[in-house]
């Protein structure tokens, strides 16, 4: 089962055209990993892909209500403890129990710490375990791994494994190899000309929301 697809999608970032007739479909049980170097429009592309972006030609056909996203950045309640940032994450999604998202991230010990006195490692586990209260299928995730040391990537790659079994699926930028089997879209073929003309190229200015998760 198809769970996004895209048809001739180009995506801008400023109004600076970025990436251009990206045409691909993702099915339950895939992983689709993003290559692609600094500043090639990675982001822009998942932002896009999660809905916070309009394309400026093509389509993405995806059911809104599937996806999960995750940016650059935690999106946590510094002042509210690791088991209430999950719990009002579960309750935005109509879930109850945060337990299998604590064990899974080995957050079990830290349940009563304030979010905000959490490691940056800690602090990226618990923005990931958050993916596992939303019970969203189509998982779409920005760096995931940013902060995490070599058994913290391990549990990651263990939930995802998990979620691709339930029938899961998930679009992915990374820099790192998480290990397991993936479609790989190099964007930079995809680049769009002004932008791979001109290096580093946007000059406009877009407002960030990379706190955000859908
Ligand atoms: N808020 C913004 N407003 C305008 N342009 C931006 C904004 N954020 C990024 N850009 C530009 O858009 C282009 C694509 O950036 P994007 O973040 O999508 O690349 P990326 O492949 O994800 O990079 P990285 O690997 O460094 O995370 C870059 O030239 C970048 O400078």
């Amino acid at each position: 089962m198809s769970l996004l697809s895209t048809t001739n999608l180009s995506v801008t970032r400023g109004g600076i055209p970025v990436l251009e007739r990206l045409t691909f479909t993702l099915s339950a049980g895939e992983v689709l990993v993003l290559r692609g170097p600094n500043g090639s429009g990675k982001t822009t592309l998942l932002r896009t892909l999660a809905g916070l972006q309009t394309p400026s030609q093509g389509q993405v056909h995806v059911d809104p209500d599937h996806i999960a996203y995750a940016a650059h950045a935690d999106g946590l309640k510094s002042t509210l403890t690791v088991s209430e940032n999950l719990k009002f994450w579960a309750g935005v999604y109509g879930q109850t129990d945060i337990q299998p998202a604590l064990a899974a991230f080995d957050l079990t010990r830290l349940t009563g710490r304030a979010a905000g006195n959490l490691s940056a490692g800690q602090k990226r586990r618990l923005g990931l375990a958050r993916l596992l209260v939303t019970g969203r299928p189509l998982w779409i995730l920005d760096e995931p791994t940013v902060s995490l040391d070599a058994s913290s990537v391990a549990l990651f790659a263990a939930a995802v494994q998990q979620h691709l079994a339930t029938g899961g699926a998930m679009i992915v930028a990374t820099h790192i190899d998480l290990g397991f089997e993936a479609q790989v879209l190099d964007v930079t073929p995809h680049r769009a000309k002004l932008a791979s003309q001109s290096g580093d190229f946007a000059t406009g200015f877009d407002s960030d929301e990379d706190g955000a998760f859908l």
